[in-house]
């Protein structure tokens, strides 16, 4: 019996939504992405045990529900310039570079030991038609100064504290959408963390179609003005912040 292809995969997994899915990716890149991940994963540390089983589900197609939910949502186009930062192997934000009308992505990571890999199987590997639309950056996200239209981030630094050390590179009026698990319960904190950084909440768009992984959704977060005096502070001021709350 012939192998499954990813598209009857992800199918099977998640039949009601794959149809709606189907058309926006580059499905021959989304399967050398996948395999990529999984032959590199012991050399480059992408995933705990645990998580290794389920390459598919907690990692592909989160990411692509994720990317989808922002392109049918109209925040991210052909035009945008979106930046994912502490990308690791490029989780959610290389998907971006799937999409058949993609935007122009630069992936962030201030470790080489990951993301150098995925960067070498877009050079001379199966993922090389995306090279002219996606860039490397080695740094600290909170060392970043720049004008990018959209910044995502998935598990890098606790929410609310990552609207901090991305307020330099979002542009004015530009946005970041962190990928969040449970919704976050100090509402004043994350007012004061948000309006502090020049950012206000535009919208929140809940994943019910990832139910099966577990709570998931997007926080669209408007910078609409300069940080405040004193703001963003160093990262050794906001991790102490970032482990007496918790996140
Ligand atoms: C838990 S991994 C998450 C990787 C990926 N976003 C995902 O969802 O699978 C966190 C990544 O963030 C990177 N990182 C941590 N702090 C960072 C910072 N300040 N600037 C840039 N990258 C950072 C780490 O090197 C690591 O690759």
């Amino acid at each position: 019996m012939s192998e499954k292809t990813i598209q009857e995969e992800i199918q099977t997994i998640i039949p009601d939504l794959f149809p709606t899915l189907e058309p926006e990716f580059d499905w021959e890149l989304v399967k050398n992405y996948y395999e990529f991940l999984k032959r590199d994963n012991e050399k480059g540390g992408f995933f705990s045990r645990n998580d290794s089983e389920k390459i598919l589900e907690r990692h592909i197609i989160e990411s692509l529900v994720f990317v989808w939910k922002l392109k049918v949502t109209g925040f991210v186009s052909r035009e945008t310039n979106v930046a994912d930062v502490g990308t690791g192997p490029g989780l959610p934000g290389f998907l971006f570079a799937l999409l058949k009308k993609a935007p122009h992505v630069f992936l962030v990571d201030s470790q080489k030991r990951k993301l150098a890999l995925l960067e070498t199987e877009i050079e001379t590997g199966s993922l090389s038609k995306v090279k002219k639309r996606v860039d490397f950056i080695y740094a600290r996200t909170e060392e970043i100064s720049s004008n990018f239209d959209v910044v995502t981030s998935r598990a890098m630094v606790p929410y609310p504290y990552i609207a901090e050390v991305t307020t330099r590179m979002v542009k004015q009026k530009g946005i970041l959408c962190p990928f969040l698990a449970q919704p976050y319960q100090d509402l004043e904190k994350e007012t004061e963390v948000l309006s502090n950084n020049g950012f206000f909440m535009k919208k929140e768009i809940p994943i019910p179609e990832l139910e099966f992984v577990g709570k998931r959704h997007i926080k669209i977060l408007q910078k609409n003005s300069l940080p405040k005096k004193g703001f963003p502070r160093d990262w050794k001021e906001i991790v102490k912040e970032t482990k007496s709350k918790n996140g």
